[in-house]
């Protein structure tokens, strides 16, 4: 199978290398040159066999848009676009119509596996019609990890289903992340431990909370002890959001996701206007004293 693949950032370069290497011919476009096969979005159209296959692997929101905007244009009838960047699926149902209107087919997929992807193999959650989710079968298997389909690759549902599926496994990891953490924070709180990275060492074997996330823990705490060399600065991409979001459109209690997000924003406050006030009402009502401004 030929197909063509744009945007070769941190995932998609790796995945076409991966595709490849479970021989699969792969014509990759970036406006990055360097990495780039091909220079322009037309010109990987023109290397591709009918009906062409063109994965969709850039930022989600406006390039994506932009992207799928193009391929609308100029790909053919029968033609099969598929998104595996982190798009929002609410946006996959607008992508799949505007597609449709000019005859080409779309699935969504979510993609895990980060940097370790050409590696270890990526977990796939596709969504869209069986036919089309089957004419993709070749890719999803030349990129998930070898053994069983069913171990790592998912037809979830319909259109945007394999985007909702990834959407709350990315919640599941903010959760996860965030229950580490602080489970590392209270590790280095106390004088008795006196080897905690040890600790965690120990756990990744055989325990209730061993996990990939943890193995990357240890690695963390082995390439820098403290982890002095890192701000505690963090961002979010949109999916924790939006996951918080279904939370409430479906009357779905999800706390521990919700409280890692919120960590997250109060990771980026130098001081918090919420925390002094409640110093002040504390004040306030009960003449409880309060700490002067640093
Ligand atoms: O999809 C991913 C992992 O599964 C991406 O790494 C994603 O960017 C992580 O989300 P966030 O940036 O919000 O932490």
């Amino acid at each position: 199978m030929h197909f063509g693949l744009i945007g070769l950032g941190k995932m998609g370069f790796n995945m076409r290398e991966r595709a490849r290497r479970g021989g699969l011919d792969v014509t990759g476009f970036d406006r990055n040159l360097d990495v780039s096969d091909v220079a322009t979005i037309d010109e990987l159209i023109g290397t591709l066999p009918a009906p062409r296959v063109v994965w969709v692997m850039v930022p989600a929101g406006e390039v994506t848009d932009k992207v799928v905007a193009e391929l609308g244009e100029k790909l053919s009838p029968g033609d099969l676009v598929i998104d595996g960047g982190n798009s929002r699926f609410t946006e996959d149902q607008r992508h799949a119509a505007q597609l449709a209107e000019e005859g080409i087919r779309f699935v969504d997929c979510g993609v895990s596996g980060g940097v370790w992807g050409l590696q270890n193999g990526y977990g796939l959650m596709a969504g869209g019609a069986a036919e089309d989710v089957e004419t993709a079968m070749p890719i999803f298997d030349a990129l998930r990890p070898k053994g069983e389909r069913a171990d790592s690759f998912v037809h979830v549902g319909g259109i945007g289903a394999g985007h909702y599926a990834k959407m709350v496994h990315n919640g599941i990891e903010y959760g996860l992340m965030q229950s580490y953490a602080e489970g590392y924070q209270l590790l280095a709180a106390k004088d008795i431990i006196t080897d905690l990275p040890g600790t965690f060492r120990a756990w990744q074997k055989g325990t209730v909370v061993r996990s990939w996330l943890l193995d990357l823990l240890v690695k963390a705490l082995e390439e820098d002890p403290g982890l002095e060399n890192i701000d505690d600065y963090v961002e979010d991409s949109g999916e924790g959001r939006w996951t918080v979001e279904e939370a409430i459109a479906n009357a779905v209690p999800a706390p521990a996701i919700t409280a890692a997000l919120f960590a997250r924003f109060e990771s980026r406050e130098d001081s918090s206007p919420a925390m002094k006030m409640v110093s002040a009402l504390r004040h306030q009502f009960g003449g409880h004293a309060t700490r002067p401004a640093k």
